[in-house]
C-alpha cells in the first residue's frame, strides 16, 4: 500500500455512492463503504465498485464474542475486498478469531484482506473517554495500549487519528499500519469529528492512509474536492 487517500461512500443507497465514483474513475479511487451503505445494497455494492476498479475498505467494525467475528468475518473474507476491521475494545481472541475467519474463508493462494482495529473513534473526546466510558488512562495512553494489543494478535494495524501516529509507531513499529479518518481543512464544518487534522498535518505526523467523506462528497465540486485533499496529503502543494 502507498500512501492513499480513501474515500468514504457514506450514502444510503448505490445510486448515490456510483455517482461520485462515476466523477472519480478515472483515478481509480480506493473507496470505504460502512454500514449506511452495506447495510442497504449488501455484496451487491462490492461487486459494483470491483467492476469500477475501486479498492475497497469494508468498514463494518466488527465488535462481537470470538466465534460471532470468526464465522462474520469468514463471509466477509469470500467477498475479497482489500481491508475490513474490528474494534481493538473487543480484545485480543477476538481479533485473533476475526483473523481465523479471515484465513478460513480466503480463497487458496489468495491473500486475505488486512485488518485493522478501531482504537478510539476520533468522534471521542479525552473527556467522554474519562465521563462516559469510564477509561481513567489519558486518550494517548489508551490508543498505544490498544495498537499493541491489535499488534500482538496478528492484526495489520489501526484505525486512530493522525494526532496518535507518532506513538502508535514508537510502539508498533512503521510498518504496522496507521489509517487516519477524521480529516478537514480549517474552512470545513466538523461535523461529529473532535480529534481532527488537516491532510497537510497527516502526512506530517506519519498516517499511512487518510480517509475522507464529507469534505469530499459533501463538496459543491467533489471532483476538485478530491484533487485538493489528494495533493494536499501527497505533499505536492
Ligand atoms: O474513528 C473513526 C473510525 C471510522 N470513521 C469513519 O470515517 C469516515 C469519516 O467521514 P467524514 O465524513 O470525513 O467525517 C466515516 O465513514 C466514519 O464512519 C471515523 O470517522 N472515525
Amino acid at each position: 500500500m502507498n500512501k492513499p487517500l480513501i474515500v468514504a461512500l457514506d450514502f444510503p443507497s448505490s445510486n448515490e455512492a456510483l455517482s461520485l465514483v462515476s466523477q472519480l474513475e478515472i483515478y481509480h479511487p480506493f473507496v470505504k463503504v460502512g454500514m449506511e451503505l452495506y447495510y442497504k445494497e449488501g455484496p451487491a455494492i462490492i461487486e459494483e465498485l470491483k467492476m469500477k476498479n475501486c479498492n475497497i475498505f469494508l468498514d463494518l467494525k466488527l465488535h462481537d464474542i470470538p466465534n460471532t467475528v470468526k464465522q462474520a468475518m469468514k463471509q466477509l473474507a469470500r467477498l475479497e475486498v482489500d481491508l475490513v476491521n474490528v474494534h481493538a475494545a473487543g480484545g485480543k481472541v477476538m481479533m485473533e478469531a476475526a483473523l481465523e475467519g479471515l484465513e478460513a474463508g480466503s480463497r487458496v493462494g489468495r491473500k486475505r484482506p488486512k485488518c485493522i482495529a478501531v482504537t478510539q473513534l476520533t468522534s471521542t473526546t479525552e473527556n467522554m473517554l474519562t465521563e462516559e466510558l469510564l477509561i481513567h488512562s489519558s486518550m494517548e495512553t489508551t490508543i498505544k495500549l490498544y495498537a499493541a494489543l491489535a499488534k500482538e494478535s496478528g492484526l495489520d494495524g489501526v484505525v486512530c487519528s493522525a494526532l496518535e501516529v507518532p506513538s502508535i509507531k514508537e510502539v508498533c513499529g512503521n510498518n504496522f499500519l496507521a489509517i487516519t479518518p477524521g480529516i478537514r481543512n480549517s474552512e470545513d464544518n466538523n461535523h461529529d469529528q473532535h480529534r481532527i487534522v488537516s491532510p497537510v498535518q497527516a502526512n506530517r505526523l506519519g498516517s499511512d492512509v487518510i480517509v475522507v467523506g464529507r469534505s469530499i462528497t459533501g463538496a459543491k465540486d467533489p471532483h476538485s474536492a478530491y484533487l485538493r485533499m489528494k495533493s494536499e496529503w501527497e505533499g505536492l502543494l
